[in-house]
């Protein structure tokens, strides 16, 4: 089985990367990439040959989409002429629908949208994998066996997709920030950066592998923490009276909505 995968910056690549590292020879892969150097990059690093989007798509079994959804229309109208019945159309773009994509492509052309996050670099992504209306069983599992290569998989509904979009697509830039931010305060509270990013990266890690490996609500994890009276409870009093937790909800709000406006075309 050959696959395409057109647009590759980051999320393009990492979905790339994947799939040479799950054992995908490189010949059963091909790019399509409008900038040039990028493209030669690509070659360079991987092998993989970059075409045009349009040979890409008449070569493939599976075409997979990683441009911008502001790019999304002007890419489908350029390969609509080589898609054929029952191939294989992947989408990983925020906000662009199923329904978005089938009326752009021939009838019988297969679309899957996809919302992935970079952890998949790592092997540690989040993958949600939703149908549109003429995708059958095998169609979503060839989807779900693109993305299991790099993490988890979960099938869900396509109309959770912007809620999806917003906590574990944008999520890794969340936790950034909040690594970022308890770094800095580790240099405004003296310790050497290297010191406090080591101390931060390291809580991170061990923090969410108790959650996974546990499976303990992270409220009763949060409360073995904090002592009575102790260095925690002052901390997170700080953190409601600076309202972080109602800020995590406005920003997922506001990815959520954004996702829906990039459905609009804006
Ligand atoms: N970066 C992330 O964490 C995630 C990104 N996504 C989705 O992945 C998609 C790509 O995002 P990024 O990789 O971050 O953007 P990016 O800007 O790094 O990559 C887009 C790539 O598409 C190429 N491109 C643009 N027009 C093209 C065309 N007509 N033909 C071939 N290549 C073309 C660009 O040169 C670029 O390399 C977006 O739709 C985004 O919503 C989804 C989940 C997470
Ligand atoms: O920021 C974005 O629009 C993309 C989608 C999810 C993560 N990055």
């Amino acid at each position: 089985m050959s696959t395409a995968i057109i647009g590759a910056g980051v999320m393009g690549e990492t979905l790339l990367s994947g799939l040479v590292r799950a054992g995908r020879r490189v010949d059963q892969l091909m790019v399509g990439e409008k900038r040039p150097e990028r493209a030669r990059e690509l070659e360079e690093r991987y092998g993989v040959a970059v075409v045009s989007n349009r040979e890409a798509t008449a070569k493939a079994d599976t075409v997979a989409l990683v441009v911008k959804p502001q790019d999304m229309g002007d890419v489908l109208d350029e390969i609509a002429p080589d898609l054929r019945a029952g191939q294989l159309l992947v989408s990983l773009a925020a906000g662009i629908t199923t329904a978005y994509i089938e009326s752009r492509v021939p009838e019988g052309v297969a679309v899957v949208r996809v919302m992935p996050n970079t952890p998949a670099l790592v092997d540690e992504g989040m993958a949600a994998i939703a149908p549109g209306s003429h995708c059958d069983d095998s169609h979503l599992a060839e989807a779900e066996s693109l993305l299991a290569s790099t993490g988890k998989v979960l099938r869900i509904p396509e109309k959770q997709m912007d809620a999806v979009t917003a906590i574990s697509g944008s999520g890794p830039a969340y936790i950034f920030f909040v690594v970022e931010s308890m770094i800095e305060a580790g240099v405004h509270l003296g310790l050497p950066r290297a010191t406090a990013t080591e101390l931060v990266v390291q809580t991170l890690v061990g923090s969410a592998a108790m959650l996974r490996e546990t499976g303990t609500h992270p409220v009763v994890l949060r409360e073995q923490v904090t002592s009575p009276g102790g260095t925690t409870a002052s901390a997170l009093r700080e953190l409601e009276i600076h309202k972080v937790r109602a800020a995590f909800l406005a920003a997922m709000e506001a990815a959520r909505n954004r996702s829906r406006e990039l459905a609009e075309g804006s």
